[in-house]
């Protein structure tokens, strides 16, 4: 695939984007989260990465959102999306989500949205996403313990970059490989021709270990599990609550994470704990037992008359002959009780095995002394068999562990993306539902839209009190209305609608029909009278807009704002003129409907949002537009009203005839 093709991909991305292990399935399917897995790729940048792609592979030319209030609404309407999600992730791809006007794209995210729409946001569910996180890959891992050999630098190099835990080592000849024996407990051989050498220790020739990670560092998964634990446990809450179809058996799952600890040592297995504390309290344990056997032979002799034969005592004396013997003939038996006792101890306090408890009474033996005191020799004796034990026991547990985890590997990254699409679908169902959304349909009307109880999330009001507006146009029209009407609100729940609707999304009202437009040019309001050189630059982007597309909606709010009224009413009646012949769509807002209407060459429209009455000097508005129908601005209804109520009404009333 060309990455440089998409829009928006330079040749640094292209290049990042090349290093996954399957990008194009990544970009088709809009994954983010595969997309900035690659070198340098952001989240944010990732999606902006899969929305190029996805335009390019609809035929999509772009620019839809044409002006920069046409683009913050499509911001504000994607907030309120991304405000629903509970992962960064979902955030992110949600921003995959943009309108098209290319119907395959919008019938992609209407399976989505399909399925959206039939999920259940229950709060447990919103809860346990809350765990979810894109899974991470451990870093900083050494294993010191083993070492990669082999003669070819090719596979040295390989060796480097795939297993950067162990230390890779160059090695000539058997020679080489005996040394490096002697430093690592393991060595493991790349080289096929190094078959059949013999060596005194660990060597193993495995061609393929760089195939095998699990076999040669298991600590890498154990550590990767160990790692994502929370994501995963998360993930798989979230699978149980929403009654998702887990993409492997959970209890295997929690089983093995049960088995490994956080610092990705391995945990519950008894054996391995009986020797990790037999190590851990082998000096303590001989010096208890020592004092049990000395405490024992104490007590004795002191309860021992002890009758020495002169001879005897005379060999002490005279030959300064040890008492030793005296002890060997006269507490023989004792002794035996001591060390008996000694070596019961030490089985007993370190729970040892039958032949680790032959070595560990050659500990206490010999002949009779008093003290008695280990025999330092196979103390390190057997507090070598037992940490070998042990370590043998570690590596494998590990293995098979690994082992067991290697076949979780894949489906765990299924799991934790099930659980972060679902947000996504979450977001997208609490949006519908928060805003009582429909989906909306194309085609009928051919051109223009049709919104019925239309209500924008956008406006400064609750939502619940939102007054709910139908309003439907075809061709080009003006809307007039009265001040604070809601004109304005009425382009941006337009806006709103039709920007959702081509983003493939339910919308905020009862019913919605809609033709497919090409683009949006929404301009909002000015502040106030334009300068020369900035009227004659807006004049110009009217003057590119007419020469554009078909199919376009184009929404302005009180242009004539931009100079004299005068002016501004000619000027809109010719950008008007221009839309009709062009065929697209336009709303604008003024207040000068009456002079832009007289000013056209072509009969205008005018819909108007009206007053229904003042009630406390506040007007009550009809929010919905009525169709042909110029309504009276809010001088004219005061006016009005003080012609109706004043004893002498005579200067009102003639004010109400300029009107
Ligand atoms: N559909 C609605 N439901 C409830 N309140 C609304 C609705 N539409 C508008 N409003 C309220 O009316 C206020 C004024 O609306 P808006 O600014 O759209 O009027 P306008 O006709 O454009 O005013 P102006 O002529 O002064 O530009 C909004 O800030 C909002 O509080």
């Amino acid at each position: 695939m060309e990455f440089e093709s998409i829009p928006g991909v330079g040749g640094k991305t292209a290049a990042a984007l090349a290093e996954l292990e399957a990008p194009e399935a990544a970009l088709e399917s809009g994954d983010v989260l595969t997309i900035a897995s690659a070198p340098g790729i952001t989240e944010g940048r990732a999606a902006a990465i899969a929305r190029g792609a996805i335009q390019r592979r609809h035929d999509d030319p772009g620019g839809f959102l044409a002006t920069d209030r046409a683009k913050s609404l499509y911001d504000d309407a994607l907030s309120l999306l991304q405000e629903r999600a509970v992962t960064q992730y979902a955030e992110k791809r949600l921003e995959t989500l943009y309108p098209s006007p290319c119907a395959s794209r919008i019938q992609e995210v209407h399976q989505l949205v399909d399925r959206a729409l039939s999920r259940d946001p229950d709060s447990d569910v919103l809860d346990a996403l809350g765990g979810v996180d894109p899974l991470a890959e451990p870093s900083g891992l050494r294993v010191r313990d083993r070492c990669l050999a082999t003669a070819d630098a090719e596979q040295y190099a390989k060796a480097k970059n795939r297993m950067p835990e162990l230390s890779a080592e160059v090695v000539d000849d058997a020679r080489d490989i005996d040394e490096l024996a002697r430093s690592y407990a393991t060595v493991f051989v790349l080289d096929e021709s190094f078959a059949g050498i013999d060596i005194d220790g660990d060597v193993r020739i495995l061609p393929n270990a760089l195939e095998e990670p699990e076999t040669v560092v298991p600590e890498r998964l154990l550590s990767f599990f160990a790692t994502n634990r929370e994501p995963i446990l998360a993930a798989a809450e979230v699978h149980r609550l929403a009654g998702l179809e887990p993409p492997c058996e959970l209890d295997t799952l929690i089983n093995g994470l049960d088995r490994v600890d956080d610092d990705g040592t391995i945990v519950g297995d008894e054996e391995l704990r009986r020797l990790e504390v037999a190590v851990d309290d082998l000096d303590a344990a001989v010096g208890t037992a020592e004092s049990v056997a000395n405490d024992h032979l104490r007590d004795a002799i002191k309860e021992r008359n002890v009758t020495i034969e002169g001879q005897d005592f005379l060999s002490l004396v005279e030959q300064g002959a040890r008492v030793d013997s005296l002890l060997a003939r006269e507490l023989d038996e004792d002794f035996e009780t001591a060390l008996k006792k000694a070596r019961t101890h030490l089985r007993d306090s370190l729970s040892l095995a039958p032949e680790e408890g032959e070595l560990a009474d050659r500990i206490f033996g010999g002949d009779p002394t008093f003290p008695i005191s280990r025999r330092e020799d196979a103390v390190s004796r057997l507090k070598n068999e037992l940490t070998a034990a042990r370590d043998r026991r570690a590596s494998t547990l590990k293995s098979e562990l690994a082992a067991d985890l290697a076949e979780l590997r894949e489906p765990v990254d299924q799991l934790v993306r099930n659980a972060l699409e679902l947000d996504v679908e979450l977001a997208i169902a609490r949006f519908a539902t928060d805003f009582d959304c429909v989906m909306p349909e194309f085609g009928d009307p051919e051109t223009g839209f049709e919104i019925r109880a239309g209500r924008s999330p956008l406006l400064d009001v609750d939502f619940q009190h939102v007054d709910p507006v139908d309003y439907g146009v075809e061709g080009v029209t003006l809307l007039s209305g009265v001040n604070s009407g809601g004109k304005t609100s009425l382009l941006d729940l337009v806006g709103l609608v039709v920007i959702l609707a081509h983003m493939g999304l339910p919308v905020p009202a009862e019913s919605v029909r809609l033709q497919r437009f090409t683009e949006l040019h929404y301009y909002a309001k000015s502040q106030g009278t334009l300068d020369a050189g900035a009227f004659e630059s807006t004049l110009q982007e009217f003057g590119d807009l007419i020469s554009g597309a078909d199919g376009r909606l184009v929404l302005v709010d009180e242009l004539e704002s931009i100079t004299e009224p005068g002016a501004s009413a000619k000027i809109i009646a010719g950008i008007l003129e221009a839309l009709d012949t062009q065929g697209a769509t336009a709303v604008f807002v003024s207040h000068l409907a009456d002079q832009i209407r007289a000013a056209a060459d072509v009969p205008v429209a005018v819909d108007g949002i009206q007053a229904v009455g003042l009630v406390d000097g506040e007007l009550q508005v009809d929010r919905s537009p009525v169709k042909d129908h110029l309504a009276r601005s809010t001088p004219e209804l005061i006016v009005e009203k003080l012609a109706g109520e004043a004893s002498d009404a005579s200067f009102y009333e003639s004010l109400l005839e300029k009107f």
